[in-house]
């Protein structure tokens, strides 16, 4: 929100309309998904960042994990390499998984680290290789080859995905002053490095800590029926039957998916919103009416 009187009253109105849900957050975990296209422009990335500020402030538990896939892509373009896609990966052969740490670990990481410091806070920035937090295997997947309908193993390089969570480092941080904000990037038991999809890392972070919500920035208003109306509640039975249908597809066939995992280990609540929306994340923890899809068992 811009410096103005106005924006000014604004703020203060949703604060006080904020304060009874603040307490009853009080303690708890919050795992923040922020993709790389709800990273939209300054503006959005400092209310963003003010948000999460105000989380830790009112003795709520933040932690950040961020993606960047269209900057890896921005990168790799200014490299002169393709990017390529299977499912929703990124094909990460030896010399891409360099970039993508250098990407996501690195500019992106401490762009956030220093947004949510600027509010006045002591973000860290971190990836799963940071405290031993998270280690991956590479990523087994198949696909139907719709000719022959045989399943076939597709190759993609060093994509991983996480199978262990040590929490005692976010522990740690959760009774600190510090907001961690974690880069999607982990090694394997194998000595290698593993790019990870954002979502299957945050799921796996708030998994392991039995989060109380699990909120994904995206860059639309949540999940949308066929008629591109958004739909605000979603059971796991009827979210399998929406990717099923075909209603829901591309990139948020993963989301769901992981949102439905998430569920499964115990996060009390996942929320799909709009990124791209000034303080989206005050708006969905801290207002009566919510924004986004909330996926329930
Ligand atoms: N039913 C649906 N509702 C909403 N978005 C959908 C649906 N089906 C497919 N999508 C697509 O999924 C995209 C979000 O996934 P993705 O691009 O991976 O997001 P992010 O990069 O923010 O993680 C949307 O921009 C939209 O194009
Ligand atoms: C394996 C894989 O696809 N990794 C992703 C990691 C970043 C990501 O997931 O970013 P968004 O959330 O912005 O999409 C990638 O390389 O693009």
């Amino acid at each position: 929100m811009r410096e103005t009187a106005e924006n000014r009253e604004k703020q203060a109105a949703l604060l006080a309309e904020a304060l009874p849900f603040m307490q009853a957050y009080e303690n708890k975990t919050v795992v923040v998904k922020y993709g790389g296209h709800a990273m939209g422009n300054i503006e959005l990335g400092r209310a963003f960042a003010r948000d999460i500020a105000l989380l830790k402030q009112s003795g709520i538990n933040p932690i950040v994990v961020h993606g960047g896939g269209p900057q890896i892509g921005r990168m790799l373009d200014r490299m002169g390499i393709e990017s390529r896609f299977e499912g929703g990966l990124r094909v990460t052969d030896a010399h891409t998984v360099e970039i993508v740490e250098m990407v996501l670990a690195g500019s992106i990481n401490k762009e956030i680290v220093a947004l949510i410091n600027a509010e006045g806070e002591w973000a860290i920035g971190l990836c799963g290789k940071d405290g031993n937090m998270v280690f991956a295997e590479k990523a087994r997947k198949t696909m139907r080859d719709p000719d022959s309908n045989i399943e076939k193993v597709i190759d993609l390089g060093f994509v991983g995905e996480p199978v262990e969570v040590d929490r005692t480092l976010l522990d740690l941080l959760a009774r600190s002053e510090m907001i961690p904000v974690i880069a999607p990037v982990a090694p394997g038991r194998d000595g290698n490095t593993y790019n990870i999809n954002a979502d299957t890392f945050a799921g796996a972070i708030a998994g392991a800590l039995r989060a109380s919500r699990l909120l994904f920035l995206t860059d639309v208003p949540g999940v949308l029926d066929k008629d591109k109306n958004l739909i605000k509640e979603l059971s796991v039975s009827e979210a399998k039957a929406l990717i099923a249908d075909g209603t829901i597809s591309g990139g948020m066939i993963p989301k769901v998916e992981t949102c439905i995992e998430a569920i499964e280990r115990g996060v009390e609540g996942v929320v799909i919103l709009n990124g791209k929306v000034l303080h989206a994340v005050l708006l969905e923890l801290l207002t009566e009416h919510g924004a986004g899809t909330l996926i329930v068992p």
